[in-house]
């Protein structure tokens, strides 16, 4: 079965808005799992316009499943993950100023570099995971630098879901077939929601997690998260 971790940018968002501490995104992280949320997943931007540095290591402290830390392995990041000791990281090549993340790593490009940062995040016990696009050849430099997981960067599958679900998930396929062929851990996320994950969990061989935010916290304003988190669960069953 694939798991379900939930992404709380959102809620820290919010949060944010007014300074305060509504909501409270420890009470939100906590009432995730109670409702079965298998994971939560946070990704800490430079300007901390959302998940402040803190907020890890304070939801480090309450976390019971799995906690699952997303960014781009600057040097502060990388002290961050190496403190707080998250399940997983997910290393993904934002630059400071994106709105959200845009892009997969160039395996091939950067080989020498993600090797680095693996190894050491492999060796302080943190299962690794590298956000890339659905190229073959991506994956293929995702094995090489020892990445345990890979993330598959699925806006394109989204995007084009609603025009032609079957040519939209056709990359995503192939993708997956050569992780397994090299025996990748498959994550994904990015835009995926309530209409559109059963069709991708379907359809990816041994997907193993999935996480999940943007969508999920916007169809809880009008369906209520208990509910929400249910309803994907449903789904990915
Ligand atoms: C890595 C990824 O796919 C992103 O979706 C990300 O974790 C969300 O970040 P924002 O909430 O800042 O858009
Ligand atoms: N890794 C993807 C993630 O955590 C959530 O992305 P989104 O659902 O907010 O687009």
């Amino acid at each position: 079965m694939t798991k379900l971790s939930v992404n709380v940018n959102k809620i820290a968002t919010l949060r944010n808005a007014r300074g305060g501490n509504v909501p409270n995104l420890l009470k939100v992280a906590t009432d995730i799992e109670s409702f079965g949320g298998q994971g939560i997943t946070i990704h800490p931007r430079p300007d901390e316009r959302h998940i402040r540095y803190q907020d890890a290591r304070d939801l480090k402290k309450i976390v019971k499943t799995e906690f699952n830390i997303e960014g781009n392995p600057i040097s502060k990041f990388i002290e961050l993950v190496l403190e707080v000791k998250p399940e997983q990281v997910t290393l993904v090549p934002d630059s400071v100023d994106a709105i959200t993340s845009n892009a997969g790593w160039d395996t091939i490009a950067h080989k020498e570099f993600l090797t680095d940062v693996i190894k050491t995040f492999k060796s302080a016990g943190i299962r690794t995971s590298i956000f890339v696009d659905p190229d073959p050849k991506v994956i293929e430099g995702a094995k090489a630098v020892g990445t345990d997981r890979i993330e598959l960067y699925t806006e394109s599958y989204a995007t084009d879901y609603e025009n032609d679900k079957e040519k939209a998930i056709r990359p995503f396929i192939e993708a997956a077939k050569k992780a397994n062929e090299l025996g990748l851990g498959i994550n994904a996320g990015h835009d995926l929601s309530l209409d559109n994950i059963k069709y991708f969990a379907q359809n990816i061989p041994n997907l193993l997690e999935v996480s999940i935010g943007h969508a999920l916290i916007s169809e809880a304003l009008y369906l209520g998260l208990d509910n929400v988190v249910n309803m994907y669960l449903q789904r990915l069953k």
